[in-house]
């Protein structure tokens, strides 16, 4: 089993360069598992409450779930991978059976913040893009996708994602082999990852 660890700022590209990665091997073969998944369940609290988490920083994320099931991927184990809602900020009662595949690439803005994760990856990629273009994109899609409004987006923006992206994530990008540069769309730097891939499998 190869486990690809795929980190990057928000709005970076991560979930686009894993598509364009998956995409040309057969389903049998890779899995995801996406780090916004392991998001704590917040039962406990209502929407309100749940509206002002600090969702950049890593307390947020289940890490010990995540390191979990990456395990147990690795021991040949099928797991369930929790279901995340970003309209109701919490995860949902559904979950996502997710079987041992050859590879194996978990997504996700603070995967390398944590130690023990960070050491279950064979290879490490870190999406880059610029901040002006990762806030446009994120305006764009948690307006259309996520339910959000532009307000919604740009105190988050200010408060907690920004100052959280410098401190916990940017400096990650050190522990990465490989750096892709994504303010446009990079296919040669996606051949290059699939090349390296097939290589080491
Ligand atoms: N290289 C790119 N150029 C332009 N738009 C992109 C590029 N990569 C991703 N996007 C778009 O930006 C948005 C965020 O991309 P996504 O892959 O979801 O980022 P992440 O998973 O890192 O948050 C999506 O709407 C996606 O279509
Ligand atoms: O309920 C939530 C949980 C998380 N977020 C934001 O999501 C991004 C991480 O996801 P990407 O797909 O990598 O963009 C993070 O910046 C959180 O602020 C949210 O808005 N609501």
């Amino acid at each position: 089993m190869l486990v690809l660890g795929i980190a990057g700022g928000t709005g970076s590209g991560k979930t686009t360069v894993v598509n364009q990665i998956i995409k040309h091997f057969p389903s049998d073969e890779v899995c995801v598992i996406s780090q916004d998944s392991y998001y704590r369940a917040t039962d406990n609290l209502s929407y309100e409450e749940r509206t002002k988490i600090n969702f950049d920083h890593p307390r947020a994320i289940d890490f010990e779930l995540l390191v979990q099931h990456l395990k147990e991927l690795k021991q040949g184990k099928i797991i369930e991978q929790p279901v995340y809602s970003f309209v109701t900020h919490n995860r949902t009662i559904d979950t996502i059976q997710t079987h041992p595949r050859k590879v194996v690439i978990v997504e996700g803005i603070l995967i390398f913040n944590n130690e023990e994760l960070r050491n279950l990856f064979d290879i490490k990629i870190f999406v880059h893009a610029d901040t002006d273009e990762r806030l446009i994109r994120r305006i764009r899609r948690d307006i259309t996708e996520r339910g959000r409004d532009i307000d919604e987006v740009l105190n988050r923006y200010q408060d907690t994602l920004k100052p959280m992206h410098q401190q916990f994530i940017e400096p990650t990008k050190n522990f990465a082999d490989i750096i892709i540069p994504n303010d446009k769309f990079n296919t040669v730097a996606v051949d290059i990852v699939r090349t390296v891939i097939n290589e080491r499998l």
